[in-house]
């Protein structure tokens, strides 16, 4: 049989691939090429470091994939799994298919046009790092689950810099209020405290990553994890073919837990996408009791039997959690105002390509709500 036509393929196990992967990969049609599957680990402007059964390549899009690639997000990013062609006797690739992706980390483009831009592909956990001396700010965590939320991956809260806390426990407990089904670990790469709570999320071939203001300590907790200074986003040293140190730009490498890091410079600087189901899942609270107000279109103003009002006079939900939940809302309405502008223009093409309505009536509810309030 040829190597290309393997149905399992363990030499990718070390960074994630498992038989889900094998189904997804099997069910990619026939290019009549010679076919492996591969993950990207870098990427630059036109061009991708990927990882292959056969060592790192660099790789770039078919004509026929960039043809059909609509928007940003139909390229590969980091973390995505592929489908390339690897010519004998040749260091490059080509990438001919994209594999279906599990979680996508979005950030908005800049410019005025809202823009879904990927900046990590199928991320299991993402770390949402926080600091326990300075800057700390639960509304800002709001915002990074609502984030992480919406594009599937599972977030965690770490309270990094314990050692600098005499009360790491009171801050705990006031992160679980705002998010109790989330876990938060009070860390510290100082002390190196955490380790053993961190190791549920770090199993091998799981794919992490951290995200979380400058200065929280998230390079610091990576060259704690990974037992050696580690600058993921400049570079690291590895081994070439014949045993020298060479440095090699990666954004994804394996830890010496087993488990895949993912460290873009994107993700360092999350922002708000239309993150209407992340936004829910973070404020579930507050919509279980907006449903049960009176009326269905309450505003939570000064409506009769607004439960809403009611929790907020009896202090059961704090009210800066409340004013977060309709900045939050308002925001995420200014840019679905801003992409149904955009929209009109892209509607075409995105019928052509089969793509679903953007998520529908209740959005533009929002929409219509707050257009009025700026
Ligand atoms: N005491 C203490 N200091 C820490 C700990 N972790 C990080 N620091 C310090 O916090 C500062 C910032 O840490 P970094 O790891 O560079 O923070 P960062 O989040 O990567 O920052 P950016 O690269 O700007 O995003 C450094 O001076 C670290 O030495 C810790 O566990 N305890
Ligand atoms: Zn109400």
């Amino acid at each position: 049989m040829n190597e290309y036509e393997k149905t399992a393929w363990p030499e990718m196990e070390s960074y994630g691939w498992d038989e889900e992967r094998d189904k997804d990969y099997a069910a990619i049609p026939p290019f009549g090429k010679k076919l492996a599957p591969a993950r990207v680990v870098a990427q630059f402007s036109h061009q991708y470091r990927i990882a292959t059964p056969w060592g790192d390549r660099l790789a770039e899009v078919s004509g026929k994939f960039a043809f059909a690639a609509a928007t940003p997000g139909d390229y590969p990013a980091v973390g995505d799994w592929v489908a390339a062609e690897m010519p004998d006797g040749d260091s490059h690739a080509i990438v001919h298919a994209l594999l279906p992706r599990r979680t996508k980390i979005m950030r908005r483009a800049a410019g005025s046009r809202p823009d879904e831009q990927l900046i990590g592909a199928n991320i299991d956990t993402v770390f949402i790092v926080a600091s326990l001396n300075e800057d700390w700010n639960l509304r800002r965590i709001e915002r990074y689950l609502i984030a992480v939320r919406e594009g599937g991956a599972e977030p965690v809260l770490l309270l990094t810099k314990a050692d600098l806390c005499d009360d790491p426990e009171r801050y705990v407990r006031e992160t679980k209020s705002i998010a109790p089904e989330v876990p938060v670990i009070p860390v510290s790469a100082r002390s190196d405290q955490g380790r053993e709570a961190l190791a549920p999320f770090l199993s091998p071939g799981k794919t992490v990553g951290a995200t979380g203001s400058s200065g929280v300590g998230k390079s610091t907790l990576l060259n704690w994890l990974a037992g050696e200074p580690r600058q993921s986003v400049q570079g690291i040293r590895e081994d070439d073919a014949r045993g020298r140190h060479t440095t090699t730009h990666r954004e994804l490498f394996v830890l010496p837990s087993g488990a895949v890091w993912l460290d873009t410079p994107g993700m360092r600087e999350l922002q708000l996408w239309e993150a209407e189901d992340g936004w829910q899942a973070t404020f579930s609270d507050i919509e279980a009791l907006a449903s049960s107000c009176r009326f269905r279109d309450c505003r939570h103003e000064s409506e009769q039997g607004c439960a809403v009002r009611e929790a907020l006079n009896s202090g059961a939900l704090d009210p800066a959690r409340y004013a977060n939940y309709r900045k939050t809302e308002r925001e995420l309405a200014r840019l679905a105002l801003k992409e149904q502008r955009a929209g009109k223009r892209l509607a075409k093409g995105e019928a052509a390509r089969g793509a679903k309505p953007a998520a529908g009536a209740r959005r533009q509810w929002r929409v219509a709500i707050f257009e009025d309030e700026d």
